[in-house]
């Protein structure tokens, strides 16, 4: 209806909305990019399921649909568990030899589909593909004759002579993995590994510039400490040698808050610039007092422009290392709706208030922005908290569903229903293949800004 929307014209506007990816300009219904399958390539314990599952986690919060395969789950589906031990990887087991090839051959036919189906756009294949005729094997079934269009190959080698590393790897996530847990004790598990180590040593034959020259691939080298990058083709294949540079394996601790409570959130109004209220006030006191106990090394505080998430920073800026001040920090932009209550939305734009709930993840306010929105804008914080070591970052709510999205894998549908209460703080540890959260309540009144999907929708 016309009071509505402020038209500006009446002519007919097709906006062309960008719907999949931020990072994507879509032609009809076609995605203009080809599908693309990421090699890993390495002995045990080098640090593959780590990368596949990290690059498949990325991928995915930027838009870009994908799936990691692991091999090695389709050989512990395949034969009951007593097949783990180290004999079974040796080469001149010619049974477990045909199982680990008839395994390899599955989950590629799995991943072909996956990509095919145009299910989704990147699959990572989580193998050791240690040999050149494996890697063949891999490439010829993605360039296969009959297959249009062919699927781009980008191989992503981890080398790692790094003791430390690699005994943080088997204690982290092999000593605890299915193929030993419950059935031996730590160290026979470790002794057992390393030999399937040397199993696998006997035939490995790394990516080389000379033999494989006609391959695009990256040779991650000792956990991220040097690279050597080979013919890197297309935007993907770029995005991950970029997200590879990028992360550590270092420990840390990101800490995430809201501003303390502010004015608007009292009176339920949206955006806007408000100061904090007196709730909000003891809340930045509390959280000082808090972070003094901390003591964390070398804080990096960032904070968003907003006077309500300044003000919280500025309690604390003393205990820190370094404070500053980031614009993509700051809340969704409600564009007309700034400034509204949602009652106030309900009654004067029925129809938007509906179409939000309806897809609240690529609704964009008139004027303003959606979700899908804020995680563009977001991603150079994530990739900046990546390479950092300990952050606390003050910033909103719907920046920090985003946030933690990408920690949690948690999908567009979901994502805008995150709950993130005001006056508490929540403190991320990266471990092994995840994240550990700890959620610190400070027991302040405030507001509650959340909001759940209707149940009718
Ligand atoms: O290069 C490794 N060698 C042995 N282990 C490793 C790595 C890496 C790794 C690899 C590439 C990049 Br870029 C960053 C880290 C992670 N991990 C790992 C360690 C403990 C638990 C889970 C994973
Ligand atoms: O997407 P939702 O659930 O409306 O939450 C985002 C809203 O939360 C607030 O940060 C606080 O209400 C608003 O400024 C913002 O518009």
């Amino acid at each position: 209806a016309d009071h509505e929307i402020p038209h500006i014209s009446k002519r007919k506007i097709t906006y062309s909305t960008i719907k999949s990816s931020p990072f994507l300009a879509q032609q009809g219904t076609e995605q203009v990019r080809v599908p693309n399958v990421i090699v890993l390539v390495g002995l045990p314990a080098r640090g593959k399921t780590y990368i596949s599952r990290k690059l498949c986690r990325y991928l995915n919060w930027i838009g870009i649909k994908t799936k990691a395969i692991n091999v090695g789950d389709y050989r512990r589906s395949a034969c009951d568990l007593d097949n783990s031990e180290h004999e079974f990887f040796s080469p001149y087991n010619l049974k477990g030899t045909q199982i680990r090839d008839d395994c390899a051959r599955r989950a590629m036919e799995d991943m072909g589909r996956y990509l095919q189906s145009k299910e989704g756009e990147v699959a990572i294949f989580d193998a050791t593909n240690t040999t050149r005729e494996r890697r063949q094997m891999v490439i010829d079934f993605c360039h296969a004759p009959e297959r249009d269009p062919k699927f781009r190959v980008f191989f992503v080698e981890s080398v790692c002579d790094d003791p430390k590393i690699i005994e943080q790897n088997i204690t982290d996530v092999k000593i605890n993995s299915p193929d030993y847990k419950g059935r031996m004790e730590a160290e026979q598990a470790k002794e057992d590994f390393m030999k399937r180590i040397e199993n696998y040593k006997i035939q490995y034959e790394p990516l080389d510039e000379d033999d494989d020259y006609d391959l695009s691939f990256i040779k991650v080298i000792n956990a991220g400490r040097s690279f050597f990058v080979h013919n890197v083709a297309g935007h993907v294949q770029s995005r991950v040698v970029y997200f590879l540079m990028n992360i550590h394996l270092s420990p840390r601790s990101i800490y995430l808050t809201r501003h303390g409570e502010s004015e608007y959130n009292r009176m339920g109004r949206l955006g806007g610039d408000s100061p904090l209220s007196e709730n909000g006030m003891k809340y930045a006191r509390r959280l000082r007092e808090y972070f003094e106990k901390e003591n964390v090394r070398d804080l990096r505080i960032w904070s968003s422009q907003k006077i309500r998430a300044a003000q919280t920073a500025s309690f604390l800026k003393d205990l820190a290392a370094h404070t500053e001040f980031w614009k993509p920090l700051e809340e969704i932009d409600a564009g007309i709706c700034e400034g509204l209550t949602y009652e106030e939305i309900a009654s004067r734009y029925p129809k938007q208030f509906n179409d939000r709930d309806k897809d609240k993840y690529h609704y964009r306010y008139p004027s303003g922005e959606s979700y899908e929105d804020l995680v563009a804008r977001l991603e150079p914080v994530i990739m900046e908290l990546e390479r950092q070591s300990n952050v606390l970052v003050v910033s909103h709510q719907a920046v920090l569903r985003c946030i933690l999205a990408y920690f949690y894998n948690v999908n567009p549908s979901e994502l805008p229903y995150v709950k993130v209460p005001l006056h508490s703080v929540l403190k991320l540890t990266p471990v092994a293949y995840g994240c550990n959260a700890e959620t610190i309540p400070f027991n302040i009144d405030a507001a509650d800004t959340h909001r759940d999907k209707p149940a009718n929708l």
